[in-house]
């Protein structure tokens, strides 16, 4: 099997390699059914990790249990140092965790310049009825974030009337705003057009790159993820299969037998 559980400290692709995430036997099992089973790996600063694995393997899980939504029932995880096994979601956020969802989190009858502009004050801690209210759509940072995924000729438009690979881009940019340290995308172009994939693997590509956050990426598009991701971390059964460079990862025979196994 390839290991799960590398050196923290082993340099790759020449890039210091403090620890930004520990999963130390993490495991979640609810009415007797173990769904996340003794995951245990570091993820180290500025990676590009892809958690793939079959339907029903337990990568949203996985996620659920390091953005927060649900508790370890085993096992230890760590952010930056700071151990957050026990933090509800909206402290791990202030640490610096981000999260999107499969489903999308915007706000359809707010312009997107405006859906922006509400996550910058949700960070800067002042309250949406004010935003709503008294701020314009503008501001730099509002700017920032919109060219960073290439939306800002979409500022004025409602959020509710974009392309499915525009909605993606602007929950990127809700993310960015809170500027996270780690961003956990959990299959972003689901539901997105052939044609706009391209332009959103460029835009995760330049998030990745300029903000210099972590990445960890559920996703079934495969040809996108052996292209994008500095290691895989392959889940089967709710257990980690293999963690390694895509090309070791997939060569692995018990990745092939588990891909094969479940006809993806
Ligand atoms: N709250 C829950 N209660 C009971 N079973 C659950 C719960 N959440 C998830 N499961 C089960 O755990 C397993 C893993 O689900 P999960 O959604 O994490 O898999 P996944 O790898 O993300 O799948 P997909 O690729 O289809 O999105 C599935 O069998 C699912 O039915």
């Amino acid at each position: 099997m390839t290991s799960p559980t590398p050196s923290a400290t082993a340099p790759r692709n020449g890039r210091a390699t403090a620890p930004m995430l520990v999963l130390d036997d993490l495991s979640w099992s609810v009415g007797g059914a173990v769904i996340v089973d003794g995951v245990s790996m570091t993820v180290d600063e500025g990676e590009f990790l892809a958690v793939i694995g079959p339907n029903g393997a337990g990568k949203t899980s996985l996620f659920n249990l390091v953005s927060g939504l649900t508790r370890p029932t085993r096992g230890r995880l760590e952010l930056a140092g700071t151990d957050i096994t026990r933090l509800p979601p909206h402290r791990r956020a202030r640490l610096g965790l981000g999260r999107t969802f499969q489903t999308s989190s915007v706000f359809a009858d707010l312009s997107v310049g405006a859906n922006v502009g509400l996550a910058v004050q949700a960070r800067s801690g002042e309250s949406r009825r004010f935003w709503r209210r008294a701020a314009p759509v503008g501001g730099p940072e509002i700017s920032r974030v919109l060219d960073l995924v290439r939306l800002s000729h979409r500022a004025e438009a409602l959020a509710g009337d974009l392309s499915h690979g525009d909605k993606r881009k602007l929950e990127l940019a809700l993310l960015l705003a809170r500027e996270p340290r780690v961003i956990l995308l959990d299959e972003p172009m689901a539901g997105v057009s052939a044609g706009e994939i391209g332009e959103l693997v460029e835009v995760i590509r330049t998030v990745h790159r300029e903000q210099g956050c972590t990445v960890l990426m559920v996703e079934h598009h495969m040809e996108v993820l052996l292209d994008m991701a500095d290691r895989l971390a392959v889940m089967h059964h709710g257990a980690l299969l293999a963690l390694a460079d895509p090309d070791t990862a997939m060569a692995d025979p018990q990745v092939q037998a588990a891909y094969l196994g479940d006809a993806l």
